[in-house]
């Protein structure tokens, strides 16, 4: 917490000080209207006669206090939400940052909703913790402490009351924070749940609506805020339950001075002055104990998310970064040696024991049945995650002995699943190349057989030219797209990439047969140089491959040319079979 304070300790410390100019303008005023009764009205020390130009003089004063204080009470708002904000925003940034970080089982573990609610809501708990902290913490001690001691100054016996009723509030305070506190961490546990599923239901509004599954996650909606909403109830109660208890305990300290004061303004040891400035101090005293309330429900709410916050910023990066930076003599190898792999937390291998080599400007497919590890088997090449057993290397280096960015920049992926940002379309070409100029971006786009829709997307949109289509945003998460435009411009962004190695995960599934074969017809004119590795669900779109790896359970059954394995392998002239008079074999 320190480092995120310290860039703002100055801030906090003018906080600070003008809080302090604030309660000392609210300490001083019931002395002033002590002696502005009992010297301007009654004249107790003057045998009875009143001072008026005392009771103005002393009234003027009261005034300028009363601005200063306000003045001051301005200065220290300002001060306590620079200091909060700031640290909030540079909190908000880091945990950005780390989340970047984490590799894909960490962002599995965590879960979406969790890591959404923590960079948000928890943060702005924080924020609020810092700045009640800075603001109230020193309100409510000095002005608790400060009035306890004013008391005491006026009169030792209504400074003792106030002392009595001390260990009975601070009881109550303890008690209620002590049933709290739990309720904290499960309010925001209870946030995590809301962000979850209103996440998974907005982006999945068309599969809930096709399903007519509205009314179910209504109700599963429904319930996870009546939980929420139940917890929030119960702080309330708690701390409704607080608030009265220390008022009536405050109002009968009041009535004690009144009591005891009328006995000893008989006897001369008390003055009605005193009386009303003790009095007067006794509220003060309560506003002070009811700010500590508020102040320790914020401070444990912020506790809370302070350490859901910490647990983001202390989790470091589970795969450890190489320091190879990346410059090799071969260039677009692939090696697996021996390579068997599992899902962290899973504990059933989905590879195992895994070899092949791919050289340079190979054009290697991998086919099998769906759920045998074809994609498990591609995602370790960019290291998305770290082989249990064997290594995987490209172009002769261990992937682990990389630095990450330099592993990555040498192979370009099409995942199975299109991830299109809200920018425009040139801009979700250019991705993986921000510096691209438009000819690159629309020569990707040619091969990926997506120009023509392109040039389309600017009839009526009012962009000039018939390069304007580029111009044309995408809504969010490609929502204006169909499947096979998606899939074309992600494929586009990474024909764009320089890249040794290309790697299309069924990325052309929703390509019909001509536009597929097309593209692959483009490809092979580009990008001779590169290696490519295409997994695929159709022996039309890999018969034309150099190599075919075919898969079954996590394993390389068998590999080699179309001709070869129409030949040699069974589960390849099956599927071969299967597919045989569809219009694979036409196109084919
Ligand atoms: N993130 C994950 N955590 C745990 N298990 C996973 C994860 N992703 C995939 N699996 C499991 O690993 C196995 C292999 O999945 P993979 O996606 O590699 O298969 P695939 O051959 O590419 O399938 P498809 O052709 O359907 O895409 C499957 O049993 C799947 O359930």
């Amino acid at each position: 917490m320190w480092k995120y304070i310290k860039p703002y300790l100055l801030f906090g410390i003018l906080a600070g000080l003008f809080m302090v100019g604030e309660v000392s303008m609210d300490l001083i005023q019931p002395g002033i209207m002590s002696q502005i009764v009992d010297d301007g009205v009654l004249g107790l020390h003057n045998n009875g006669v009143g001072d008026l130009t005392l009771i103005w003089k002393l009234g003027i004063g009261m005034i300028g206090l009363v601005l200063l204080g306000g003045l001051s009470g301005a200065f220290n708002n300002a001060f306590v939400h620079l200091t909060g904000q700031n640290i909030g925003n540079d909190m908000r940034k880091d945990c950005f940052r780390n989340v970047m970080g984490f590799s894909f089982p960490q962002i599995d573990e965590y879960g979406t909703g969790t890591l959404v609610t923590r960079v948000t809501n928890d943060i702005t708990q924080v924020q609020n913790f810092v700045s009640q902290f800075v603001r109230g913490m020193i309100r409510t001690i000095m002005l608790t402490f400060g009035s306890m001691y004013c008391i005491f100054k006026l009169n030792r016996d209504f400074g003792l009351i106030t002392v009595c009723a001390f260990p009975f509030i601070a009881g109550c305070l303890v008690f209620c924070l002590h049933k709290a506190n739990p309720l904290f961490s499960r309010l925001q546990a209870q946030l995590d749940a809301i962000n979850e599923i209103m996440q998974e239901d907005i982006s999945g509004i068309r599969t809930i609506k096709a399903c007519v599954r509205e009314t179910y996650e209504k109700l599963r909606f429904g319930r996870a805020n009546d939980g929420l909403i139940q917890t929030q109830l119960k702080v309330l109660v708690i701390f409704a339950f607080m608030n009265p208890v220390v008022n009536a305990m405050m109002y009968l300290v009041v009535a004690a001075i009144l009591l005891i004061g009328s006995f000893e303004a008989g006897s001369g040891r008390a003055t009605p002055g005193n009386i009303m400035a003790a009095v007067t101090y006794t509220t003060q005293l309560l506003n002070g104990v009811l700010m500590l309330t508020m102040l320790f429900q914020n401070i444990s709410r912020g506790y809370a998310s302070w350490k859901r916050v910490k647990e983001i910023l202390d989790s470091k990066p589970e795969l450890k970064d190489g320091s190879f930076c990346g410059e090799t003599e071969k260039k677009g190898e692939i090696e697996f040696r021996d390579v068997s792999f599992s899902y962290p937390h899973s504990g059933k291998m989905v590879l195992e024991h895994v070899n092949f080599t791919v050289h340079q400007g190979e054009k290697v497919a991998v086919l099998g049945a769906t759920g045998c590890g074809k994609s498990s088997l591609v995602n370790l090449i960019p290291r998305f995650y770290d082989v249990v057993e064997g290594t995987v290397l490209v172009d002769g280096v261990d992937v682990r002995e990389y630095k990450q960015k330099d592993l990555r920049e040498k192979v370009a992926v099409v995942l199975q699943k299109s991830e299109l940002f809200s920018t425009s379309i040139g801009g979700n070409i250019a991705w993986g190349k921000p510096d691209a100029a438009p000819k690159e971006v629309k020569a990707a786009a040619i091969i990926a057989q997506a120009d023509d829709f392109i040039r389309q997307k600017n009839e009526g949109k009012g962009q000039s030219g018939p390069e304007g289509g580029y111009e044309t945003i995408v809504a969010e998460r490609g929502m204006s797209l169909s499947g096979g435009q998606k899939q074309r411009l992600s494929i586009a962004r990474a024909v764009l990439k320089p890249a040794e190695i290309l790697i299309l995960d069924d990325s052309t599934s929703a390509l019909d047969l001509k536009t597929e074969s097309d593209f692959y017809k483009a490809l092979e004119e580009f990008g001779a140089k590169s290696t490519k590795i295409i997994i695929a669900q159709r022996i039309a779109s890999v018969r034309g491959a150099d190599r075919i790896l075919v898969m079954e359970n996590g394993r390389i059954l068998e590999e080699g040319s179309h001709e070869e394995l129409l030949k040699s392998c069974k589960v390849y002239q099956e599927i071969y079979r299967s597919q045989i008079g569809k219009e694979d074999e036409k196109i084919a």
